[in-house]
């Protein structure tokens, strides 16, 4: 079965490359025809710099065709997934729509294969997550992953698919845990960031760490998923990475805020969104998920650093 990326930044490009490296011919659609022409002419990504695509990657702006592919890789930002499932007529029935996005969409409250589900009710949702840089990914480093798909047999042919020598897919069945585990560790990742910048210290650091597991743990129980995915690396696998490494974006925005330093407005900074609709979500649901909360406050400009760390440390004091 064909595989085609739908979106031309880092990850896409990234995962487009290891499935190149397996003999696969990979077609990427991108909306700008600048980025198709650096992709097929120049044979560079400008999401991913200094790294040379293969001649087995081609792309496209013409996305009713690349979506014919039986496999579908949509990565995309989270919020505009969407607007790209909906730019497509086809219903897509029988095809397997990989999400490789992170996050809540805010119009929907729920995760990408849900907004899959939404978009496309005929086709068969997946997402493919956990602790991974794209350009670790580029570079052929070894890396692993989850797999999440409902349909048992359609996860366990993607695990055969995309799996490659370098990239170790594991498989589960539980969709809503390892996109929650995903969605919810850059929002903790923000906090972390924010808590570094201003100079808290690395003990503060694993507190947000470990409190912050703390909801993402709580958040997903209410949601039926289960507790091994959020332990796994869809969870704490990509938390660790991602609030202890200054490559990742949501870390090194939370940095910015906890330093008063400006960010690059151009860059994909999933938490920011991701902590206000899970806070959404949390009043809905009737849970609590104070460092989110405080990440949705910060990260909107109603809140400083200090206050929310204030407010943090003087919450009732409770059982673990
Ligand atoms: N970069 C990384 O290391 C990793 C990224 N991810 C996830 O992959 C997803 C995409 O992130 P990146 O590739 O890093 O972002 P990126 O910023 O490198 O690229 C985003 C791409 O999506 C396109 N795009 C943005 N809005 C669009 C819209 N409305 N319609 C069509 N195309 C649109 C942009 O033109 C760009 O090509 C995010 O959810 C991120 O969390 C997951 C794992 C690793
Ligand atoms: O999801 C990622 C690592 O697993 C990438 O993190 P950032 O989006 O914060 O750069």
């Amino acid at each position: 079965m064909s595989i085609a990326v739908l979106g031309a930044g880092a990850f896409g490009t990234a995962l487009a490359l290891s499935l190149a490296r397996e003999g696969h011919e990979i077609c990427i659609w991108a909306r700008d025809a600048a980025t198709v022409d650096a992709i097929n002419s120049d044979r560079r990504a400008p999401r991913l710099p200094g790294i040379p695509l293969p001649e087995a990657i081609s792309a496209s702006t013409d996305i009713a065709t690349v979506a014919r592919a039986g496999t579908l890789l949509l990565a995309v930002p989270m919020q505009s997934l969407h607007a790209v499932l909906t730019r497509i007529e086809s219903p897509l029935a029988g095809q397997r729509l990989v999400a490789c996005c992170k996050g809540v969409d805010l119009q929907e409250l729920t995760g990408p294969t849900g907004v899959i589900a939404h978009a496309k009710p005929q086709a068969i949702p997946a997402i493919l997550t956990g602790p991974s840089f794209a350009d670790d990914i580029a570079r052929n480093l070894p890396t692993a992953l989850t797999l999440a798909c409902r349909d048992e047999a359609a996860g366990t042919a993607l695990q055969q698919q995309l799996s490659t020598g370098a990239l170790r897919l594991y498989r589960t069945t539980d969709t809503s845990g390892a996109e929650l585990g995903g969605a919810l560790k850059n929002v903790i990742a923000i906090a972390c960031g924010a808590c570094i910048g201003e100079g808290l210290g690395d003990s503060a650091r694993a507190a947000l760490m470990t409190r912050g597991f703390a909801e993402m743990t709580r958040l997903a129980a209410k949601l039926g998923a289960r507790p091994e995915t959020l332990a796994g690396l869809s969870g704490l696998g990509d938390l660790a990475l991602t609030c202890t490494s200054e490559l990742s974006r949501n870390y090194r925005f939370g940095l910015s805020l906890g330093k008063h330093e400006r960010f690059d407005p151009s860059l994909t900074v999933e938490g920011v969104k991701t902590a206000e609709a899970v806070s959404r979500l949390a009043a809905k649901l009737g849970i609590e998920l104070p460092i989110c909360a405080m990440v949705h406050e910060v990260g909107g400009g109603g809140t400083s650093v200090s206050e929310a760390i204030t407010y943090l440390l003087n919450r009732p004091l409770k059982e673990e």
